[in-house]
């Protein structure tokens, strides 16, 4: 008897364009979603997009609360799932980058309730995808979480969002590349069970984004455009694997070890591109396609050394050495680097 079984979830509604956060109340009705709306943000997104939200809500005769978590953790998620049991809240909308998206999300499936997801800046590929991502002690969980109901990615908010946002949302997508990578390596080698359509997506985004590279242009609306298309792609393939495989490898286990060592470090997104340079090369030799990362990462004005993300080189084999230990997650780095294989894979893709 074929018992295999699968619940891709996905929003029914992604609104994307200029000024179509002015239709936020248009899209939560459309959803039929009901009560009071709680929106979630952190400090900046709710000065440029939070507080817009709150004001639509009030005007249409809504009951909004508001809230404003500082950072992504297990606490901010409490926090959240209080003021809305407090609240009564209805539904969440999560305004921001990934920290409160993210927050949101994991709050919204605990409540049992609906989320929106509105973000401020096209900085990564959790914008659509039903995975959290927190970090706690020595770990980073990628947990199961609500994945939103629409999305509403306002292309004039993200256009003005500072550049460098922009370039950590490429180089989380370009990053894509060794993520399916490594889930093929685990797949073959620890019969980790791999899906040929969330890979090919997955790895199709990173091509179309790459291919795309000429356009996306500081001060150009749309590159935002292009962007936060391929976010919410890369988020697809999340949904339709059921884990985050398809965007996160090695790459993500070394990006998630520097936010534990340099907590105030890099961006995400620049992090993982980093990383992605290193791992292709652990991947494909010396000859291997480890400069056509690097050469994608510079050509969107990403990162590629450890100087342009701020951090110095001990951290980076440091790093490289103990990524393996933040999750069960097999990729290429196996049981772990020696120190010199990672001083020698750092050197030699010039990442150091
Ligand atoms: N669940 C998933 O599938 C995925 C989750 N992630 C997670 O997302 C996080 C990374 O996302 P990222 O967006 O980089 O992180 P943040 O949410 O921390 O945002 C990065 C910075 O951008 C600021 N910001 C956001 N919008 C604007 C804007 N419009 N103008 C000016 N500044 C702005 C934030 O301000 P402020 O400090 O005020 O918040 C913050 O300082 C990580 O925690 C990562 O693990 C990443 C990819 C996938
Ligand atoms: O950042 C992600 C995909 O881009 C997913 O994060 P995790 O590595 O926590 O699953
Ligand atoms: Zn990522």
């Amino acid at each position: 008897m074929f018992e295999k079984r699968t619940w891709i979830r996905l929003p029914r509604n992604v609104v994307v364009g200029h000024g179509v956060l002015g239709q936020t109340i248009e899209a939560v009705s459309e959803l039929h979603l009901t009560g009071r709306p709680l929106v979630v943000s952190s400090p900046t997104p709710h000065d440029v997009a939070g507080k817009r939200v709150v004001a639509q809500f009030e005007d249409e005769g809504y009951d909004p609360s508001e809230i404003v978590i500082e950072e992504a953790s297990f606490d901010a998620v409490q926090r959240v799932i209080d003021h809305a049991s407090d609240i009564d809240a209805g539904f969440l909308l999560g305004v921001g980058g990934g920290k409160a998206i993210d927050i949101t999300k994991m709050a919204a499936d605990d409540l049992g309730l609906g989320f929106v997801s509105v973000p401020t800046a096209a900085s990564h590929d959790g914008i659509v995808s039903g995975r959290g991502s927190v970090p706690e002690g020595d770990t980073r969980h990628s947990v199961a979480a609500e994945p939103p109901l629409a999305v509403i990615a306002d292309t004039e908010v993200l256009a003005e969002a500072p550049w460098r946002l922009t370039t950590a949302g490429c180089a989380d997508i370009i990053s894509n590349y060794t993520a399916v990578r490594d889930w093929q390596l685990a797949h073959r080698l620890k019969n980790v069970h791999y899906s040929e359509y969330a890979g090919a997506l997955s790895q199709m985004t990173a091509e179309m984004l790459v291919e795309s590279a000429d356009s996306i242009k500081q001060g150009l609306e749309e590159s935002s455009w292009i962007v936060v298309k391929a976010l919410v792609s890369s988020g697809v393939a999340m949904s339709i694997a059921g884990s985050s495989r398809p965007a996160s490898g090695a790459e993500h286990l070394f990006s998630h070890q520097l936010d534990r060592l340099v907590p105030d470090g890099a961006l995400h997104g620049h992090q993982v591109g980093v990383g992605s340079i290193m791992t292709e090369y652990l991947h494909s030799g010396q000859k291997g396609k480890w400069k056509d990362a690097r050469d994608a990462l510079a050509a969107i004005g990403a990162p590629t050394t450890a100087d342009e993300l701020g951090i110095d080189d001990e951290t980076v084999i440091e790093a490289l050495t103990t990524a393996h230990q933040i999750r069960d997650r097999y990729t290429v780095l196996g049981d772990g680097m020696s120190e010199e294989a990672a001083i020698e894979a750092a050197t030699v893709t010039g990442v150091i």
